[in-house]
């Protein structure tokens, strides 16, 4: 086998508001596998600290690990010493998982997950999956602009919102979400604080408008467990994942787990944590950390192989201003179209970007 890496930065078109500040930008590494049989696999690091490692961590293991497969490592090896590398190791994950399934000639997700454990379901056409459900990101912003920017992603066929939170004072938050919420009674409604709150102004905030959403993404700091677990009213979990044992994290009691394949070292992590999720009784929802077109498909692939999916968040294309290639999973009413091509569908990416 043998392996490249190569670097890239790709601009916000709509820099993201958050309560932990503003993404403009997406640097990260594209990794490239070989097998001797002609095999080729292509993966994608965009590390986010608060999430993932650093990017100068990220990228001196990745050309590491590079090194060490063109001296004759076997890749499958290399994975263990990428654990406390999530975005690195997400690369590495994603590049086998695609190489593999490109050489069987199926889609990524036909081979992720427990279904994919069986190679006589390849040909199964049950279990094709054409779409997944998604929904829109909303930024912080004031009110009138958070409406506004709600109501588009609505007529643009949305039947989920999330809104970012946590950035501005609990009232400015709770009329915010009161006002999408009258202005769209229809539409499913998330909101997202990035860990902005104390115990007391997140439950504030549930008290105010937790009926009317599905849950609240990250309401508290990541390791809070026992304040999380206190809370009354919907909670999903998102950086504590990041943080936390997985068992660990379950002991908040949450409602929903938020599966980013870049912060839970590859897409192949992050279908076993969705089932994990599953046999505990909560949802899993996949979403990126706005990734290039690479990482952002593959997550697309990680959503298909889940049953059932409840929205995710995958429609971080438009945030972007330029990507590593064409969009191969493109988002049309609220859904995102899964590729049925062999393997992660993106491996032309490697010669196409600049
Ligand atoms: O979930 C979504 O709608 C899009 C992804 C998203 O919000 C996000 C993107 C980058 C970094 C963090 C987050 C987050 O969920 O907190
Ligand atoms: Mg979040």
């Amino acid at each position: 086998m043998i392996g490249a890496v190569r670097p890239f930065s790709l601009p916000l078109a709509d820099p993201l508001d958050t309560a932990r500040g503003t993404i403009e930008r997406r640097d990260g590494l594209l990794v490239r596998l070989e097998a001797d049989d002609g095999a080729v696999g292509v993966g994608e690091a965009t590390p986010l600290p608060g999430w993932t490692e650093h990017y100068d961590e990220c990228e001196s293991v990745l050309a590491d690990a590079v090194e060490a497969v063109d001296g004759g490592a076997d890749p499958d090896d290399l994975l263990g010493d990428l654990d406390s590398t999530p975005a690195a190791r997400h690369a590495f994950d994603l590049a086998l998982a695609d190489l593999r399934a490109s050489r069987e000639g199926v889609p990524l997700y036909r081979r992720l997950g427990e279904s994919g454990d069986d190679p006589d379901s390849a040909g199964d056409e049950s279990a094709r999956v054409e779409s997944v459900p998604v929904n829109a990101t909303v930024g912080d912003a004031p009110v009138a602009e958070t409406v506004a920017e709600a109501e588009r992603a609505a007529k643009a066929g949305f039947e989920c919102l999330k809104v970012k939170v946590g950035a501005r004072q609990l009232s400015a938050d709770v009329e915010r979400i009161e006002a999408v919420a009258d202005a769209l009674p229809e539409t499913e409604l998330r909101a997202d604080a990035n860990a902005a709150w104390t115990r007391q102004q997140a439950q504030q905030f549930l008290d105010a408008v937790g009926d009317r959403l599905s849950y609240v993404e990250q309401p508290l700091a990541p390791t809070d467990i026992a304040g999380l677990a206190a809370l009354s009213g919907p909670v999903a979990l998102d950086e504590t994942l990041a943080e936390v044992e997985f068992g660990d994290a379950l002991d908040a009691d949450p409602d929903a787990v938020i599966l980013k394949p870049m912060a839970l070292g590859g897409p192949r992590a992050a279908v076993g944590v969705a089932e994990r999720a599953r046999e505990a009784g909560v949802e899993p929802v996949v979403t990126t950390t706005i990734d290039g077109a690479v990482a952002r498909t593959a997550a697309v692939h990680v959503a298909a192989a889940i049953p059932d999916v409840p929205a995710c968040g995958l429609a971080t294309r438009k945030l972007l201003e330029s990507d590593l290639g064409p969009d191969i999973a493109p988002v049309a009413d609220g859904r995102a179209v899964v590729p049925q091509g062999e393997g992660n569908g993106t491996a032309d990416t490697w010669g196409h970007h600049d």
